[in-house]
């Protein structure tokens, strides 16, 4: 099974085309894969399939390095419009895709830049999912004897943005695993940390269901600007840094869809032989 290693401000991935290839991947599989040291490493494996509607050029799958299958991934997103470039499979510059819960296109820039229209951002409880009769743009949460002001969005996925004075990697490493499988998320949830260095510069780090702190996150940054610009304390465009690079997210408010541009990287192709047991 032939397989492409791509990354995204570090945010890596494998990605198998299953257009081209007959692929069924069991999620132990999956999770073995992910291992650093004994597979192939990843934060998220992407399954490129055939498009289920005409409007549509392809469906994508999204597997966390746990085997968790999820239903929105940007980063992986922007890769999967330069993968499907390499080899061969599109020459459209605009490029139509869906996961199971959202639709995206996909515009292929000058200079490796790559723009996608992620939808426009779900705060409604229910869609996320979070458990609250009420849609609030704060909400309390009791996380390790502390209370947090949290703000909470679907991207596709869910996310849960606290905005912090400064990033510390202790309170990432002890609130990231907490909030994320914390009983008012019924699916879990990604963890965004926010530090807004003005309306339109925040620096951010992202604790991932299913994966742990990455590099970068896509549909956190948007995630974080959306909660941002819901509260007054962003403007439209907002530059985002992240540890592995920056991305450039646009939000007009509600009514609007939401576009990320940042860069993909093809870093190398192999092969996995089918009698792998890591
Ligand atoms: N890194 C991704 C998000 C991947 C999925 C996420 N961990 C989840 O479980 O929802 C991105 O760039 O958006």
């Amino acid at each position: 099974m032939r397989f492409s290693k791509m990354c995204s401000l570090g945010n890596d991935f494998v990605i198998i085309d299953a257009v081209t290839q007959n692929v069924h991947l069991r999620s132990e599989f999956i999770c073995r894969l992910a291992n650093r040291h004994t597979g192939i490493g990843f934060d998220q494996l992407l399954l490129l399939e055939p498009p289920n509607s005409p409007e549509l050029d392809f469906h994508y799958r999204i597997f966390n390095a746990d085997g968790s299958e999820v239903f929105q991934c940007g980063n992986g997103a922007r890769c999967l419009g330069r993968f499907v470039h390499l080899k061969g499979l599109t020459n459209k510059k605009n490029i139509q895709v869906s996961t199971k819960t959202v639709k995206m296109q996909i515009h292929l820039e000058e200079k490796n830049q790559i723009c996608v229209n992620m939808g426009e951002p779900d705060f409604f409880p229910q869609t996320i999912p979070f458990r609250s009769k009420t849609i609030k743009k704060i909400y309390e949460l009791d996380v390790a004897e502390q209370k947090l002001l949290c703000g909470i969005v679907s991207m596709g996925n869910p996310h849960c943005i606290i905005q912090v004075e400064k990033l510390d990697s202790d309170q990432i490493k002890l609130i990231g695993p907490l909030l994320g499988c914390h009983p008012s998320f019924p699916e879990g949830t990604n963890v965004g940390f926010m530090q807004i260095i003005d309306r339109k510069h925040i620096h951010l780090r992202v604790y991932e269901r299913g994966a742990g702190e990455t590099q970068a996150c896509g549909s956190g940054a948007c995630a974080a600007v959306s909660i941002g610009v819901q509260q007054d304390l962003l403007d439209e465009k907002v530059h985002v840094e992240q540890k592995g690079g920056n991305l450039d997210i646009c939000w007009k408010g509600t009514g609007h869809c939401l576009y990320m541009t940042g860069p993909a990287d093809h870093v190398y192709d192999g092969v996995i032989h089918m009698s792998f047991k890591p």
